[in-house]
């Protein structure tokens, strides 16, 4: 019936062999049907298709102790002594001396080579933005070089960072305890700021932080001048001449999403305003996740706390391993003549929220970061200190697969001792939305906090539900409801106080979007709001969400303020209705049964599911699929870790449990049909009102799930799927087969204990298919 059957994210290594060359700016299929169509004069009425060419308890308890922070927490106190004892305030430098050691590629000698031998540049796959556009980096060299600089006529204001009038996003309240930076003159914490951000960009092998300053290169003008193009002076650099010095780290911090409109149209190839005014960007050859080419370091500690094995997404690469990637990631962001800093927070609860930091080189990937985290306020990011975490965004630069462990040229590591996560060879931006949700999968049940793969939404009542679903499910859509306040549409944490949202924003999929059927995600995409992968007529820049041309994976990341009925703050009371999205591919699961606790972990443990195409590379069609926790590819504990959570709060909480089927009806992928959206919309309304709860059931052979027989605005014959198979032996067949499916998959836990007692571990085994 043309469905493949896989455990997500399988402990099978992928082998050299199995890996296409599929290097950053090597030519792809895309790329060169891109190259056909980025011509304007085409066809009247033909899309511009434009695709690449080259192609979140109070914070981390437990403090940084790396060597490297050692030493610098160490030549901080040192260098405050000293320099006190020596300097007025405005004597000090604005840079330490002992982090401008480090010595970098400097533009020049890249400009240099490219010049020479582009070819080469070519083939290493370097960011098609500063190398690929040999001609218009020599154009900013000759300026830079005469001194002429590149200012432009802006009518625009200065933006005033520590100005009390810049409106800002909502935001977490703070707790009311600031940090010690509260007490610092403007100057000092400018300055601390610095050397946090040349901290995180300090090279392991230098144990040095690049020079780092505020700002576009392109904006300044702090090269001596030329009197004239014609006179020719002689001029003796009083620069000492070093790598470093003659190299800054220009850093764009926490810009605005209008001047990371500004920097993407100017800088990345493949960036245009839609006429809905989202900037639409190219995420490269990569158009979703790379679980494969996920790696976790294994260590003393999470070798024991960490799942590993069969059916684990956690891929082990040692520690050395991990700092040659990290180092190929910083030492490629400090060859760029800029690089974004987003300074940003995890977590709505305002006890756990976490302070991330993401370096990148792309204003595409700085724009989608501050969607997708919390954006602090003004006076939360004067006081922002030093990360929780940090992401290396260098994900225009392969990694190297000659490296241990490496089997493409992808490479998405995650140190959770050093609080660091590094991005080689891939530029799509889920990557870092979801390496944080791994994360926050280890960090939170740390504190008995449980972390949800899952949209949340409530009612005007204070009724929250939760939406658990793998990619595609429905999460996104179900969760968006114009009836109720949306609290996110994909990660949340569950604590003793509540729900709350990981995340500041949301991402939803747009193939096929449509004002009539989901009008507040099309509303959403205005200014602010990336789009990827879209493909959009030419001159008009209406996007065609029908287009897959580009991929099916189609995105649009928007701040959640964005959806009207948006709750903010974003979070709620504990959850009344915990709904399990499966998109069946097989058609036999019904569109809706309630579950008992024993079912509801059952269910939550399989993690059942067809993977749709697109989020994850090369899944090209409806894959059977069972993920644990309806998000293998994020968690790190076992997944019986986070169902006895779920168990325990469900049962105190007094939650009931829904297995809602999104996927398909009167026959598998291929013959039957997805179940439409409105009918779904009518199940889920009637689970927020409660009147599915005092509907009457009957049971179902095989699963023995509880199903409804009736549903205000449902035709009641789907409700049972066996009514919509024509071919009733075939329809038999196939839920024998599914029945099968899951009882091989959960043959890997039925060793686990659940619960104080095994008891809820008995029920459990007994809670699946019988037959
Ligand atoms: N019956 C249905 N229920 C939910 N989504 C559906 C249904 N039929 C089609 N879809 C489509 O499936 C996709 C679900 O994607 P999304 O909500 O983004 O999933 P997730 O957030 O779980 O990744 C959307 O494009 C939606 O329009
Ligand atoms: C971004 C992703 O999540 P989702 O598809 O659930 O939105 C993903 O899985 O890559």
């Amino acid at each position: 019936m043309g469905l493949s059957v896989e455990q997500e994210n399988s402990s099978v290594r992928p082998s050299v062999k199995d890996i296409e060359m599929e290097g950053v700016g090597s030519p792809s299929k895309k790329i060169e049907a891109s190259k056909e169509n980025s011509s304007p004069k085409k066809k009247l009425g033909k899309k511009w298709k434009r695709a690449a060419r080259g192609v979140k308890d109070h914070q981390i308890p437990v403090k940084l102790s790396s060597p490297l922070n050692k030493m610098l927490a160490l030549s901080q106190k040192s260098r405050s002594n000293s320099k006190r004892n020596q300097m007025s305030p405005n004597q000090r430098s604005p840079i330490s001396k002992d982090i401008s050691a480090a010595s970098y590629f400097t533009l020049t000698s890249l400009l240099a080579s490219v010049t020479k031998n582009s070819t080469l540049i070519d083939r290493a796959s370097l960011s098609f933005y500063h190398f690929s556009n040999p001609d218009r980096n020599l154009c900013r060299l000759e300026r830079w070089r005469q001194g002429t600089g590149c200012r432009r006529s802006i009518r625009c204001r200065r933006r005033n960072r520590t100005g009390s009038k810049k409106k800002s996003a909502p935001t977490t309240p703070i707790d009311g305890t600031l940090s010690s930076f509260a007490s610092l003159s403007e100057e000092e914490r400018q300055k601390q700021q610095l050397q946090s951000i040349s901290a995180s960009l300090a090279s392991l092998t230098r144990e040095t932080g690049p020079r780092v300053v505020k700002g576009d290169p392109a904006r300044k003008a702090d090269t001596p001048k030329a009197a004239s193009h014609d006179v020719h002076h002689h001029f003796t650099p009083s620069i000492s001449v070093s790598d470093s010095s003659l190299k800054f780290t220009h850093v764009l911090y926490n810009l605005s999403p209008a001047e990371l409109y500004e920097q993407a149209i100017q800088s990345e190839r493949g960036s245009f305003i839609t006429s809905s005014g989202a900037l639409a960007t190219l995420s490269g050859a990569k158009t979703g996740r790379a679980p494969r080419d996920k790696r976790v370091v294994k260590d003393a500690t999470t070798e024991n706390e960490l799942w590993w094995g069969k059916g684990s997404p956690n891929i082990e690469m040692d520690e050395q391993t991990f700092l040659v990637n990290r180092e190929r990631a910083v030492d490629y962001l400090n060859s760029l003549d800029k690089v974004f800093v987003n300074d940003q927070f995890l977590n709505w609860d305002p006890q756990n929220r976490i302070k991330v930091r993401i370096v990148s080189a792309r204003a595409y990937h700085s724009l989608f970061m501050h969607n997708m985290c919390i954006r602090p306020t003004p006076e939360e990011l004067e006081n922002f200190g030093t990360p929780d975490f940090t992401i290396y965004n260098a994900g225009q630069f392969p990694c190297n697969r000659y490296t241990h462990y490496m089997t493409s040229s992808t490479s998405i590591d995650l140190n959770l001792a050093r609080r660091e996560m590094v991005i080689l060879g891939t530029q799509y931006a889920g990557e870092m939305k979801k390496g944080l949700f791994s994360v926050m999968h280890y960090l939170m049940p740390k504190r008995q906090i449980l972390s949800l793969h899952s949209g949340s939404n409530m009612g005007k009542d204070g009724d929250v539900a939760l939406f658990f679903g793998l990619s595609g499910t429905g999460k996104t859509t179900l969760s968006t409801d114009h009836n109720r306040y949306l609290i996110g549409d994909d990660e949340h944490c569950w604590s003793d106080t509540g729900v709350s949202n990981i995340e500041g924003g949301c991402y939803a999929k747009c193939i096929d979007l449509s004002r009539e059927k989901e009008p507040d995600i099309w509303n959403a995409i205005k200014f602010g709001t990336v789009l990827e992968n879209v493909v959009f007529e030419e001159h008009s820049r209406e996007v065609d969400y029908s287009d897959k041309s580009v991929t099916e994976n189609t995105r649009a990341s928007y701040p959640i303020e964005y959806i009207p009925n948006a709750k903010i703050p974003c979070y709620g009371p504990h959850p009344k209705n915990v709904i399990l999205l499966s998109c069946d591919a097989f058609g036999v699961l019904p569109p809706v049964s309630k579950l008992n606790l024993a079912q509801t972990m059952y269910h939550f443990i399989s993690g059942y599911t067809a993977l749709v195409a697109g989020t994850v590379e090369g899944v090209k069609e409806p894959t059977a699929t069972f993920s644990a926790c309806f998000g293998a590819a994020f968690i790190m504990l076992h997944p019986t870790k986070y169902a006895a959570m779920l168990a325990e709060k469900m049962q105190k909480h007094g939650a009931t449990g829904w297995l809602v089927n999104t996927g398909w009806s009167g026959g598998s992928y291929g013959s039957g049909n997805r179940i439409k959206l409105p009918y779904t919309r009518k199940i889920i309304d009637a689970i927020h009102s409660g009147s599915l709860l005092k509907a009457n059931y009957k049971k179902t052979e095989v699963f023995g799930l509880e199903i409804p027989t009736e549903i205000e605005g449902v035709p009641s014959q789907i409700l049972d799927p066996v009514n919509t198979w024509a071919d009733k032996k075939g329809y038999k067949e196939t839920l024998l087969k599914l029945g099968g499916l899951f009882k091989n998959n959960f043959e890997t836990f039925t060793s686990y204990k659940i619960g104080k007692d095994n008891k809820l571990t008995e029920e459990i085994l007994a809670a699946g298919p019988n037959f």
